[in-house]
């Protein structure tokens, strides 16, 4: 069956925009850094200085289990990927540079597919 069917029609269009970016930005280039959680054992300082770990699989899942009730809860969990990785990165590192492009990206597609253009 399908899953969305329990959801109200406006939680359900309210939601539709997140599935197409959260598409969108899987399958950008510059996703690979972000695509599962920071491996802890091969950032070992990470979960000290990022208190609020967030990643596109996560989202995904929490999209699925549809534990989001606004779009705004979305975007918030969004960018809270690209400002843990602002924290945690140099800017011309190459994840640090990653962020900066997919933000950029993602603000500029959640535009297009909110702006009702
Ligand atoms: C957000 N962030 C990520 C990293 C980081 O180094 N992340 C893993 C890179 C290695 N992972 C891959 O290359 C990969 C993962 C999944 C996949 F489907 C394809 C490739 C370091 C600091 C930080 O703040």
């Amino acid at each position: 069956t399908n899953s969305t069917e329990s959801i109200p029609i406006r939680l359900n269009k309210e939601l539709a925009p997140c599935r197409q970016v959260l598409d969108d930005l899987e399958s950008h280039d510059e996703a690979w850094p972000f695509l599962l959680a920071v491996n802890t054992k091969q950032f070992p300082t990470y979960r000290k200085v990022i208190r609020n770990p967030m990643d596109l699989q996560t989202i995904g899942k929490r999209l699925s289990q549809n534990e989001y009730k606004s779009r705004d809860e979305f975007v918030s969990d969004v960018r809270l990927i690209f400002d843990n990785c602002e924290t945690f990165n140099e800017d011309n590192s190459p994840v640090g540079k990653a962020g900066h492009t997919l933000r950029l990206f993602f603000e500029t597609r959640w535009a297009d597919l909110t702006s009702g253009k």
